[in-house]
């Protein structure tokens, strides 16, 4: 599995700790910014993962700002994306069983680290149902 990683300045330290996790699993990632803690526009790191979810160049995204609404409003935007808000373990199993969800959304000023990675955890770990979860994620797109 393929897994791109951005942030915004408000996810900056949180997006560390999971490439971090991601490293430690050998999972294969590309952190795609930001690079510091200086102040940056989350659209600007949403839209262009999301466009390599959508072209199929990346299996899952991961984007952390300082809510994580930000950049889930922005990478719902792409027709293809289906990016879960999350910030509970329950959640996290529900929107990939249930929704397919490709990109996961996270907030630093939300969570702790240790729920954040356990989230991780759980959403890359856990296969979409299909079945009727499938005629529903179908319609979605119309
Ligand atoms: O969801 C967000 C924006 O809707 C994010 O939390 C941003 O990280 C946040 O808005 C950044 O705020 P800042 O005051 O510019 O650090």
């Amino acid at each position: 599995m393929k897994v791109a990683i951005a942030s915004d300045h408000g996810g900056y330290n949180l997006k560390r700790e999971v490439v971090r996790y991601l490293e430690d699993k050998g999972i294969d990632y590309e952190d795609f910014g930001t690079d510091s803690s200086d102040s940056v526009d989350y659209p600007d790191f949403a839209r262009p993962l999301s466009e390599k979810v959508k072209n199929g160049e990346f299996d899952r995204g991961i984007l952390i700002c300082g809510t994580g609404i930000g950049m889930s409003i922005a990478a719902n935007r792409i027709s293809g994306v289906r990016c879960a808000l999350v910030h509970d373990t329950f959640s996290a199993k529900a929107t990939r069983e249930h929704n397919n969800s490709n990109v996961l959304a996270m907030g630093e000023r939300v969570i702790g680290v240790g729920l954040a990675l356990e989230i991780v955890d759980v959403w890359l770990n856990t296969e979409f149902e299909g079945g009727r979860h499938e005629r529903r994620v179908n319609k979605i797109e119309g």
